[in-house]
């Protein structure tokens, strides 16, 4: 009997911190890759000692030891998708660009990780210009909630045309796509809206607003998810599509552990839905 052909391995990279809690970061991602079938790997630029209490401490990697992960990576598995999450500062995030350029990275999604939701710093108020400047055009998409695309753009979002106005700064500025999240609008109520701008339309996605706490990690598995989808060889409204089913399951499940914001629930989407 002939064997059957192996199966096509699709890989994905994320480029992000640890999480001790493994509700955010690297950890977030990768369970979100492996749910959606596709092989993750990483590149760690920052270890945090984390819970759901809160960012207790943050220990940055060396450049040297980023641009090793980086290559080694490089040298031997090409991703067929890239996301990039917390980044810590400057000399990570240029080292990031370089390797996306030297090793002709495609399908790069950039969630520019700032703050967390309890008030840490993530990335250095002075890398932001680098994040702009070096890694943002050569980025397919972007996926700012409203407090980064208004550090990104240097303008407030208080209305929708504000952030349509926000979305098309932002692929001035270099990238290809934009998701807009909706998460922190007050105005929106019983509704979370996130908006997709491709450069040329908008497309929205409107889901039931969940009333809960445990939402640790939502921006972290919202974007593996599109680059997981990405990975998958789907069409970026197809992968945000895939992505929001994949978030929403998560959050509306969500485990329900530690004393503090807990993690979304990873395991939600697979087995909520029929594969
Ligand atoms: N309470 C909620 N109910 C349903 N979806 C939510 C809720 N909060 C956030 N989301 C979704 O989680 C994702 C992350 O949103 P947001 O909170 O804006 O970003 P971040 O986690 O980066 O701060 C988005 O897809 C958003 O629609
Ligand atoms: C290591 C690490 N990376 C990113 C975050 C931020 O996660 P995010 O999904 O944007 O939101 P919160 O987790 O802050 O609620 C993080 N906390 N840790």
């Amino acid at each position: 009997m002939t064997p059957a052909p192996a199966p096509t391995i699709r890989k994905a990279l994320t480029i992000a911190g640890s999480d001790s809690g493994g509700g955010a970061g690297i950890q977030a991602d990768l369970k979100t890759f492996q749910e959606l079938g596709v092989y993750g790997m990483s590149v760690v630029t920052a270890v945090t000692a984390q819970n759901t209490l809160g960012v207790h401490a943050v220990y940055p990697m060396n450049e040297q030891a980023v641009q090793a992960q980086l290559q080694a990576i490089g040298d031997d598995l090409p991703p067929d998708a890239v996301k990039t999450g917390m980044l810590v500062d400057a000399s990570i995030i240029e080292a990031a660009a370089e390797c996306v350029v030297r090793y002709g990275w495609r399908n790069l999604v950039i969630d520019p990780v700032m703050i967390a939701k309890g008030g840490s710093a993530l990335l250095r108020q002075e890398a932001v210009s680098t994040l702009t400047n070096k890694l943002l055009p050569l980025s397919a998409l972007v996926t700012p909630n409203i407090p980064e695309a208004e550090e990104l753009t240097g303008m407030s979002i208080v209305t929708l045309s504000d952030r349509e106005e926000a979305a098309r700064r932002l692929c001035q500025m270099g990238a290809r796509g934009v998701l807009l999240k909706g998460g922190h609008d007050p105005s929106t109520q019983d509704l979370v809206i996130d908006m997709l701008y491709d450069g040329r339309s908008f497309r929205f996605w409107e889901n039931k607003r969940l009333d809960t706490r445990h939402t640790h990690g939502t921006g972290c598995t919202l974007s593996a998810a599109i680059t997981a989808g990405l990975a998958r060889g789907l069409e970026l409204p197809d992968a945000v599509d895939l992505a929001e089913a994949f978030i929403h399951a998560a959050i509306a499940h969500s485990l329900g552990i530690g004393a503090g914001q807990g993690p979304t629930n990873h395991f939600a989407y697979r087995s909520t839905t029929k594969q």
